[in-house]
């Protein structure tokens, strides 16, 4: 499997296959909101349309990154999150780095999103679908976010079926900038237990993938087999 490794800025044509990846915070939160019953995510452009939406649909979600502001339902915080029941709501989400990167890639054939709590199911989907070329969106400070590169190597390699020791990757996101502005109160929005949840691997059973419904960028999680299944593909 041939794989690239590029910040928002550096995506200058579209991939074929793209895995986005935000461990802290937006795709850890996706996947909870999915865990907490959520049918889909809107993946909004802008905080004006995240709420243009919520004004058109006011049974939406509407969640963004920072602190909490009018018109909004919820921030983008998994500690935050994991206790809202969300059975069968759609969830609009924008966020400073996460949701751009996905919609910077929205004409690929394929765009997973992602951070370690989904990391083996995005790498089996990978692997199932037998992707030969992926480009990995490491979405934080511009493709140097060392929590979103570690996750999207730790992916890689799992996706290119050599075993991957998940303790020296998550290291590193443990000691990334973003862990210490969470820990140490410096973006708002947060939970005492955000950085735990983000460092989960494997939290969750299922890929998310997104795809463009109409003329909305949606997230909707998928299952993958299970690797005994796999093999009798
Ligand atoms: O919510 C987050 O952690 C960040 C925004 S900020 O760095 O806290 O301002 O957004 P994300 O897109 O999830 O990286
Ligand atoms: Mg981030």
């Amino acid at each position: 499997m041939d794989t690239r490794f590029l910040g928002i800025p550096e995506l200058t044509e579209t991939p074929s296959v793209a895995v986005v990846v935000d461990v802290m915070r937006a795709y850890t939160v996706a996947a909870w909101a999915f865990a907490r019953g959520a049918e889909k995510i809107v993946l909004a452009e802008s905080l004006n349309d995240a709420l243009a939406l919520k004004a058109r649909h006011p049974d939406w979600v509407a969640l963004k990154d920072g602190a909490p502001a009018p018109g909004f339902d919820a921030v983008n915080s998994p500690g935050r999150l994991r206790s809202a029941y969300l059975g069968g709501r759609t969830v609009v989400q924008k966020t400073t780095a996460g949701t751009v990167g996905a919609l910077a890639v929205k004409e690929a054939s394929l765009v997973l999103c992602a951070g370690f709590v989904v990391a083996e199911a995005t790498a089996g989907l990978l692997r199932q679908r037998g992707c030969d070329a992926v480009t990995f969106v490491v979405t934080g400070e511009d493709g140097r976010a060392e929590e979103d590169l570690a996750c999207a190597q730790y992916i890689a390699r799992r996706a290119t079926g050599s075993g991957a020791d998940a303790a020296p990757f998550v290291r590193r996101a443990a000691e990334s900038r973003a862990a210490a502005e969470l820990t140490g109160g410096v973006r708002e929005g947060a939970h005492r237990d955000d950085v735990a949840l983000c460092l989960e691997v494997d939290r969750f059973p299922f890929a998310m993938v997104a795809t463009q419904e109409d003329s909305l960028m949606v997230l909707r999680p998928r299952g993958v087999p299970a690797p005994a299944d796999e093999a009798s593909d």
